[in-house]
């Protein structure tokens, strides 16, 4: 992304962001509520077009390519996207229906191969024991964890997800950010943009981090160089005290500061 910024009305959702992500890179997006995440992943997953600047997507620029050529080629994991997935629809056909760009089974046949690729990353992501139930009866837990295994169906050569964990309690997360630190280290899996408000969320292997408040860029770059105190106290807007712990992150409001408004 080359400043690039979306605009609504007088409102600036993101604000003249430059933004390069490599395909071997693994990058979180971290800002508070309203910091323009989702905007920046939507820009990301060719769902957006901006107001102003360039975006190149897998080497197809923004407004002069096929968007429908190029999602197939991206793997996007969110709320929109799991709030129009039909409650009766069943598991393995909310994975395989990803390969043929539709959500609801009634519209194709799938292929056998197709069925057993879907079990097969459902089984990466410890779901696979739920392949025939109904969408609509899986907890919070299991549909997020359907969700990355559909994001990822058509062997995409990037994967977004916006907010993996929200809703998760904290077995449901800790096994999360541990299947997704295993994706993050595997060599062969896409490039990766996670988003997410906390940093406890961020799993191990992931290599760059963009600070976002306010629909601006308070910091992005390597994940060790980005992610300090100061970075994440002015991102958050308080001041922060941040902890490593091998290779997970903490954060906690300073003892003694006071509430923000
Ligand atoms: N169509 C619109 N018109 C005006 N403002 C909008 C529009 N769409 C989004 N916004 C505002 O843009 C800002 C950024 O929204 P966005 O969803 O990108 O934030 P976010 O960082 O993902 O937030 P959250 O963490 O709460 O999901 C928000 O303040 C939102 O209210």
């Amino acid at each position: 992304m080359q400043g690039v910024s979306v605009r609504r009305g007088r409102t600036t959702l993101v604000g003249d962001v430059d933004w390069d992500v490599e395909l071997d890179e693994r990058w979180v997006v971290l800002g508070p509520n309203g910091a323009g995440k989702t905007t920046l992943l939507r820009l990301a997953g060719a769902e957006l077009h901006p107001t102003k600047g360039r975006v190149s997507l897998l080497g197809e620029r923004i407004g002069r390519t096929d968007v429908f050529e190029l999602r197939p080629r991206i793997g996007l994991s969110s709320a929109a996207l799991a709030g129009r997935i039909p409650a009766d629809e069943k598991v393995v056909d909310v994975v395989v229906s990803a390969g043929y760009a539709v959500l609801g089974r009634w519209r194709e046949e799938y292929d056998k191969l197709d069925t057993g690729r879907a079990r097969e990353l459902l089984g990466a992501l410890g779901v696979e024991h739920l392949a025939d139930r109904a969408y609509g009866t899986l907890s919070e837990g299991e549909r997020k964890r359907t969700l990355i295994a559909r994001a990822l169906m058509t062997d995409p050569e990037l994967l977004l997800l916006d907010e993996p964990a929200a809703g998760l309690d904290l077995g449901g997360r800790e096994d999360l950010v541990a299947r997704l630190s295993q994706l993050a280290l595997d060599p062969d899996a896409p490039a990766m943009v996670l988003v997410t408000h906390h940093v406890e969320e961020i799993p191990p292997g992931f290599t760059h981090a963009l600070l976002l408040r306010e629909g601006g860029v308070v910091a992005q770059g390597l994940l060790d160089d980005v992610l300090t105190e100061d970075n994440l106290s002015k991102t958050f807007n308080q001041p922060l005290e941040l902890t490593r712990s091998g290779e997970r992150y903490f954060a906690r409001r300073k003892d003694g500061a006071a509430p923000t408004q």
